[in-house]
């Protein structure tokens, strides 16, 4: 099974991924390792990205997955995901892939972005707000508080996949 950890920029993705990597042993990948430079290069600049910029990145996301469940490994790598489209595109990396996504209001998101050392500036916050498709109950993606200690949260991931286990 793969976990894709979504959510807008400084929702918490890379500190929980790692978290759920380190505490079951699964393998790890962060994914804006996975971005061509060029999309680097543009965040940095304070530029969005757009759809064309996302696709090759989503390939190499999607190219990740579907190496884990085809050598039939456990992983967790971040993305964030921020459209159905992007995730509809994940999904089809092959049968066992689930989102989870942190949710956190602006304002902390905001005070979290402006005190951390990134590429990634504050001021594509509100982009990634307005970008970013909510998902619904159809999705099955759990939905977690990223108010909450990296710990529960990992926590809450490991009995909703016990759940959706013992689902079928
Ligand atoms: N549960 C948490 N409680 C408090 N602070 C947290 C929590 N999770 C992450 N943080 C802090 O919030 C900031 C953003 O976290 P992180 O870098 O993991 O976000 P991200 O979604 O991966 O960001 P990006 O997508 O821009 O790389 C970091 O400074 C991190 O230490
Ligand atoms: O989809 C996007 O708009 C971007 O790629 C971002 O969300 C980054 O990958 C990352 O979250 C920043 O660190």
């Amino acid at each position: 099974m793969v976990i894709v950890v979504m959510g807008v920029s400084g929702s918490g993705k890379s500190t929980l991924a790692r978290a759920l990597a380190e505490a079951w042993n699964w393998d790890f990948q962060e994914g804006d390792e996975l971005h061509p430079p060029a999309n680097i290069d543009k965040m940095r600049a304070g530029l969005a990205l757009d759809d064309d910029d996302r696709r090759p990145w989503l390939e190499r996301v999607a190219a990740w997955i579907a190496a884990e469940l085809a050598r039939g490994r456990d992983g967790v790598v971040t993305c964030s995901a921020l459209k159905r489209r992007y995730r509809d595109r994940l999904r089809r990396a092959g049968a066992g892939v689930r989102f989870v996504c942190i949710e956190l209001p602006p304002a902390e998101l905001e005070r979290r972005l402006r005190r951390r050392r990134h590429f990634m500036p504050a001021s594509l916050l509100d982009s990634q707000l307005r970008t970013l498709e909510v998902p619904d109950a159809a999705e099955n993606v759990l939905v977690m508080a990223g108010e909450d200690a990296t710990e529960d949260i990992v926590a809450a991931v490991g009995r909703w996949l016990e759940q959706d286990d013992a689902a079928g």
